[in-house]
């Protein structure tokens, strides 16, 4: 099995991690971890069990993968002159920073070398929600594919969609995350416990998107049998339409774009 070392050992590595290692997708004692704190590196060898004995230098020098689970903030720079120095040039490059384009990574790691730009979704554990990918030409895609396909749907995107993927997709968790939470609250608003009312949230939402998917209609079909005439739900959208709803989300949504595009440093 492939070697996989990842550079940068936070949030997004260890749901990496957990899932591919959950899906079978590689084995514990191939997969090494380089971090600024080795506190972290060590509670992850111990939680997920990774058995490598290789140093750091031996372990980036074997991999086969190297992801790079840095921030876009970080020293990148020197993360690219260390992996230079000790990665195989043969090692393909996975990297999962926010707005750093395949032009910078071939920049920083070398124009020869496979390299893979790729936005993976927190919902790793759960076998929902698309990381959006794509590929220099170096990269021989069909060995990656079980790794990549581990911990997210693989969505293969010309790389101009990328930023725009990473503000509204994988960003995109948040509205659902929110609107749970506030629409809750407009249950416990009515009278309802908390637990019935987030039951009832969590029902509504699994059942709209089975009714979606079943009926093959748009969402305002659906809405227009849900709600009848002077009835009860049309005065509530009503309300609704007083507000900023639609306009603030998608604003939300652009304004999560633009930051993508900003933290590429360009
Ligand atoms: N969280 C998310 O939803 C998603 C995140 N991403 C991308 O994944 C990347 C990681 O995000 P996330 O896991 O949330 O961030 P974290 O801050 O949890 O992880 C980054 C880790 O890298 C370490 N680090 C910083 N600099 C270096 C360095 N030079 N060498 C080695 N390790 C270093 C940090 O240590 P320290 O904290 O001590 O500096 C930290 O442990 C980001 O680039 C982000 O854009 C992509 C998709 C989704
Ligand atoms: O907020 C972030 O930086 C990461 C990238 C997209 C979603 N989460």
């Amino acid at each position: 099995m492939s070697q996989i070392h990842f550079v940068g050992a936070g949030q997004m590595a260890e749901a990496i991690i957990r899932a591919a290692l959950s899906r079978k997708a590689v084995s514990a004692r191939d997969i090494t971890l380089a971090d600024i704190d080795p506190e972290r590196i060590t509670r992850l060898r111990e939680r997920y069990q990774l058995s490598s004995t290789h140093s750091e230098i031996d372990a980036l020098a074997a991999a086969d993968y190297i992801v790079i689970g840095v921030r876009p903030q970080d020293d990148i720079d020197g993360v690219a002159r260390h992996i230079g120095q000790y990665a195989s040039p043969q090692a393909t490059i996975i990297s999962i920073i926010a707005g750093v384009t395949l032009e910078r990574l071939a920049t920083l790691f070398g124009a020869t070398r496979p390299i893979v730009r790729m936005i993976p979704n927190t919902l790793t554990d759960t076998g929902y929600g698309y990381s959006g990918v794509v590929f220099n030409q170096q990269v021989e895609a069909e060995p990656l594919m079980p790794f990549l396909e581990s911990f997210g749907k693989v969505m293969l995107l010309e790389e101009r969609l990328i930023d725009a993927f990473t503000g509204f997709a994988v960003a995109g968790i948040n509205y659902v995350y929110y609107f749970i939470e506030s629409l809750a609250d407009a249950g416990v608003l009515s009278g309802l416990s908390r637990p019935q009312a987030t039951k009832v949230v969590w029902e509504n939402l699994v059942g709209g998107v089975e009714m979606l998917k079943i009926s093959d209609k748009h969402p305002r079909q659906l809405m227009d049998i849900n709600n009848s005439p002077a009835g009860v739900g049309i005065n509530g959208l009503y309300e609704l339409n007083n507000s900023d709803f639609a306009a603030g989300l998608q604003r939300s949504v652009m304004t999560a774009v633009r930051r993508t595009t900003e933290l590429s440093g360009h």
